[in-house]
């Protein structure tokens, strides 16, 4: 049976973007397309993928401490974790390396409404297929945080747009930027375009970058990582 290779599941606020403080079931999977996750390997990553952020992540999704679960298995840890709390985040390293039709199952019979946070290079489709009738099982919704240039991105759709500043820039996203599902308020679409500062070294240089470039593209807002603030994981 098909088991999934996950690094940790926890119970927090949702730092980022439009679900900021809404209590979830994080999962984060292990491995990245862009980074082996070893700091030795930052520059070299970074240089071979063509990819900012294996420079700047934040993120620990290596092997070592993981564990593999099977889609049921991995569903009633994260019921025993989240107890009655039915909004799951599946993060990583890069989710859609792992997630299938059959996860997507199994977290939609157990009642999950499923987020995920992607990079946008692998495809929604391909990744959540059904072998056996063709349906695609996809998550409910759906992140991207893009680290190639646009036309290296396999994404077809997405519900929000974040972009680590100062590396990425609005310009840059023009065409993708189009892929978003609509979402309105008051009768009005309103677009999900975040501009989310790189933590570490530069962050003050990055806040500033980000309030400038939300200023001069009032389409785009700020996403403030909240969790970093409120000091939970
Ligand atoms: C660790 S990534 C995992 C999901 C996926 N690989 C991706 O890049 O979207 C989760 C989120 O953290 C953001 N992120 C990673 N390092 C960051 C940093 N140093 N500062 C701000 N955001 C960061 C990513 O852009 C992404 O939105
Ligand atoms: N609280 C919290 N919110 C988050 N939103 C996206 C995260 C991620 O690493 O994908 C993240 C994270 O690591 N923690
Ligand atoms: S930000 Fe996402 S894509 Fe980039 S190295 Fe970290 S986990 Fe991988
Ligand atoms: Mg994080």
């Amino acid at each position: 049976m098909r088991s999934y290779r996950v690094k940790e599941i926890w119970k927090t606020l949702q730092g980022e973007g439009f679900f900021a403080g809404r209590p979830a079931v994080f999962v984060r999977f292990v491995g990245c397309n862009l980074w082996s996750g070893r700091d030795e390997d930052r520059a070299r990553d970074a240089r071979r993928t063509g990819a900012d952020c294996p420079r700047w992540c934040d993120t620990d999704f290596r092997k070592e401490g993981s564990r593999a679960y099977t889609a049921d298995e991995l569903v009633a840890a994260m019921q025993e974790v989240g107890g009655p709390i039915q909004f799951c985040v599946l993060t990583g390293g890069e989710p859609l390396l792992q997630l299938d039709a059959a996860l997507m199952r199994a977290l939609k019979a157990a009642g999950y409404f499923v987020a995920i946070e992607t990079n946008g290079t692998i495809s929604l489709r391909e990744a959540c297929t059904d072998p056996e009738t063709g349906q695609v099982v996809a998550p409910d919704w759906i992140v991207c945080s893009p680290k190639l240039p646009e036309d290296r991105l396999a994404l077809e759709y997405f519900d929000e747009l974040k972009l680590v500043v100062p590396d990425y820039r609005p310009e840059q996203y023009a065409r993708f930027a189009r892929r978003a599902r609509p979402h309105r308020v008051g009768g009005r679409r309103i677009p999900l375009l975040w501009l989310q500062p790189e933590d570490g070294p530069r962050l003050a240089e990055a806040q500033r970058c980000a309030v400038e470039l939300a200023l001069a593209h009032p389409d785009w807002r700020v996403s403030v990582q909240t969790h970093k603030i409120l000091g939970v994981p």
